[in-house]
């Protein structure tokens, strides 16, 4: 890790994870989590009017503490599929995701299907751990979401929704050539739209 980029991300990291986690257990974040998910909703109606049911999301199962998608997810009426590591340094898989669908330990523990049904998300709701206003946000390192996010826009057009309380932005997120901006970011108290 010797570029300053990384090292930037790398200590940005341990910053807003500790912050996140302060709103994630915070007596208020049952209505944030609510108001979140309804915006998203919203938004992803706004989006998609033509043909909900035949739009296909991807959510995540939240993991530390990531603000909760899966109203969102079951509340959806077209196929909704989830993040599944396929090897370090590649890009993502989705799966399909059902409400009553059995689930396992995936690799670092983020739970994936049992049973693998592939599906290729038009809109995927995107974890982070820090974002800034302009578009850009920081994962946890692993480079998964831009390398899946970088082959899926160059095979069509994919919505990217990051999905956070408004306590996780900062003002400029560390950027290096391969990372994704998002097209859009649903925090409990707005929308924002990059275009
Ligand atoms: N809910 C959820 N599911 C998801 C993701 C996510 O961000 N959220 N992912 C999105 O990619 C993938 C999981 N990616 C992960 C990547 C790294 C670590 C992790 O624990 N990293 C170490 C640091 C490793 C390093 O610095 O090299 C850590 O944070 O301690 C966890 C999950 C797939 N599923
Ligand atoms: N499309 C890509 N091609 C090659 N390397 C990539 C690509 N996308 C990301 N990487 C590399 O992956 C590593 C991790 O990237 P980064 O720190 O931005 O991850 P992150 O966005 O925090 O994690 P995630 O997307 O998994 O949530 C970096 O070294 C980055 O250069």
């Amino acid at each position: 890790m010797a570029d300053p980029v990384s090292e930037a991300k790398h200590s940005l990291r341990q910053r807003v994870s500790a912050q996140r986690a302060q709103v994630f257990h915070a007596p208020q974040a049952e209505t944030l989590v609510r108001n979140a998910n309804s915006r998203l909703m919203q938004f992803l109606k706004a989006h998609f009017a033509d043909a909900p049911g035949q739009t296909v999301i991807s959510g995540y199962m939240p993991m530390r503490s990531e603000i909760d998608p899966l109203p969102t997810m079951s509340a959806h009426s077209g196929p909704v599929c989830v993040p599944v590591i396929v090897a370090k340094a590649h890009p993502l898989e989705f799966h399909r995701w059902t409400p009553e669908g059995e689930m396992v330990a995936g690799q670092f523990k983020a739970l994936i299907p049992a049973a693998r049904d592939p599906l290729t998300p038009q809109a995927m709701i995107v974890p982070l751990l820090a974002f800034d206003r302009f578009g850009y946000r920081l994962g946890y390192g692993g480079g998964f979401y831009d390398r899946t996010l970088q082959g899926l826009r160059e095979q069509g057009a994919v919505l990217a929704i990051g999905f956070a309380f408004d306590e996780q932005e900062v003002a400029e997120v560390p950027r290096d050539a391969t990372d994704q901006r998002l097209d859009a970011i649903v925090t409990p108290s707005r929308v924002i739209a990059f275009p």
